[in-house]
């Protein structure tokens, strides 16, 4: 290979450098009592996984280049000089973590600032009030950058921030601690405009300075951040967000590549909702019915929506999002309402709920204005997703009667694998037929065969075939539609129909 000229060493990967230079004398500050209490929270028992660090500090260098964006639209004086970009370079040699953004940066005092605002909070106070100010409001005691850049203290023994507000003339400034008692703050030569955050990783966190452990963290919780992601010079998150365009400026083609992407799928979606709201809650969202599910007896799938909140990735295949019998839907779910609280995943249940209200009923509208749009395409949905609309009547007792409109039947009037909903049975019923009558049959011919079917049949009463033993509950749990009570045709209570 080498005389053949080849280098066999990895091709040369652009590693963040860190040349910056301490000038000014140290100013070394205890961390107040509160501080130490909230590191400690954090660090140990906040975040669920390590790596969720990752995503911390990748929201508040966006948020950074957003401030910087917002600002440059406002008046012309800031600007980094930079692109719009955030930047990761690990280098396994080094244990190391180095994460740039060219965003708005920090002056001395908003280092102060937002390290006291946490510290001035103190950590009880600080979490008792998030629990109350959790629901909801955004204006709770961390600012927009939030505790997020602690979860540091959960993988490194060592953290520098080289940091250099926009904001013209601003002195660039080192901050390093080893986040036990006390932190440095230094003025620093040679800081680019924005912030740099250098982690030197504990020995039990080597993960988090491979590439391809990093590559596979950013994809997971924040590939649809708007601004591009380079990792040691490679572009990582390449699929935008979706569910933030234009409605109506998104192709199918989009959809489909979209909707292979999040739900890691080869088929095509065979219905897709694209829908936005802003009340009761601001809620922005794509979700996708597959061609074919994969539920075979016995293996029950994993809920399919993911919860994003601004684009960041919060809850995958969230559980509380829809109720399981949806958990064939698939998509993502974006609520800017979820409060940017301790760990994000310390969502308060009550936004979840006003969360799975909202979308429930919207599938549903969603599934019902399918039907109406395309039977055939609708019946064919209901021939193989109809189990789980079942289970929804049998198990979602709020939405029982609404579940109901989306449920197909044969009867004694439709041909084979032909089905009616509840509705048109009801529409074309006898005039002073007051029940809708059934027959628990394995197929139609049983059912035809019946000695009870004969007085029906005699007397143009048309009969819902249940083939599916899940049925019997399905009825058993509806009891009535639209006023008429659910009657077995071969049942006393029918014998003394007055129709027969
Ligand atoms: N990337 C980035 N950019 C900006 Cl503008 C801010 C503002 N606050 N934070 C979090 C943070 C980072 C370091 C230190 Br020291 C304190 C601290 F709160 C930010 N992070």
């Amino acid at each position: 290979w080498q005389r053949a000229g080849y280098s066999t060493d990895v091709i040369n990967e652009d590693l963040i450098e860190e040349n910056e230079v301490v000038t000014g004398k140290e100013e070394v500050h205890e961390f107040k009592t509160e501080t130490k209490k909230l590191l400690s929270i954090v660090a140990n028992s906040l975040y669920s996984e390590k790596e969720i660090f990752v995503r911390e500090l990748v929201s508040n260098a966006a948020d950074a280049l957003e401030k910087l964006r917002h600002s440059q639209m406002m008046d012309q004086g800031l600007d980094s000089g930079k692109p719009l970009e955030i930047h990761i370079s690990v280098d396994q040699s080094k244990k190391q973590f180095i994460i740039q953004d060219y965003g708005i940066g920090m002056t001395e005092e908003e280092i102060n600032d937002n390290l006291g605002t946490i510290a001035r909070s103190g950590s009880k106070a600080f979490l008792e009030k998030l629990d109350k100010d959790g629901s909801g409001s955004k204006e709770n005691i961390i600012g927009q950058f939030g505790v997020g850049f602690y979860s540091t203290f959960m993988v490194g023994n060592k953290i520098k921030v080289y940091t250099r507000s926009a904001k013209p003339d601003s002195k660039g400034y080192c901050w390093t601690t080893d986040g036990q008692g006390s932190y440095s703050l230094a003025e620093a030569d040679n800081v680019a405009v924005g912030t740099k955050i250098v982690i030197e990783l504990r020995d039990d966190c080597k993960q988090f300075s491979s590439k391809i452990e990093v590559d596979s963290i950013i994809k997971k919780y924040s590939n649809f951040v708007g601004f591009p992601i380079y990792l040691n010079g490679g572009k990582v998150n390449t699929v935008e967000p979706l569910w933030t365009k234009e409605k109506n400026s998104v192709t199918a083609d989009q959809h489909k590549e979209f909707y292979r992407f999040i739900a890691s799928a080869w088929d095509e979606p065979q219905y897709t909702l694209h829908y936005k709201t802003d009340a009761p809650i601001t809620i922005s969202s794509i979700l996708y019915v597959p061609e074919r599910h994969m539920e075979i007896i016995g293996q029950r799938q994993e809920p399919g929506v993911s919860l994003y909140s601004r684009k960041v990735l919060i809850q995958p295949k969230s559980k509380g999002l829809l109720p399981d019998w949806l958990r064939f839907v698939k998509g993502v779910v974006d609520s800017e309402d979820i409060p940017l609280n301790v760990s994000r995943e310390l969502l308060q249940d009550n936004i979840l709920s006003r969360l799975r209200t909202v979308m429930t009923s919207r599938v549903i509208k969603w599934l019902e204005s399918e039907a109406k749009r395309d039977t055939k395409r609708y019946n064919d949905f209901f021939l193989d997703f109809g189990q789980f609309i079942k289970e929804g009547v049998c198990t979602d007792a709020m939405y029982k009667k609404d579940i109901a409109k989306l449920l197909r039947f044969e009867t004694s009037a439709t041909k084979d694998n032909e089905m009616i909903s509840l509705k048109e049975y009801a529409d074309r019923k006898k005039e002073d037929q007051k029940r809708i009558y059934y027959l628990l049959t394995p197929k139609r011919k049983f059912a035809e065969e019946s000695p009870y079917f004969e007085a029906f049949k005699k007397n143009g009463i048309e009969v819902l075939y249940l083939y599916d033993t899940v049925d019997e509950f399905v009825v058993n749990h509806l009891r009535e539609f639209q006023g008429l009570d659910l009657v077995a045709a071969d049942s006393a209570e029918a014998a003394d129909d007055p129709l027969l």
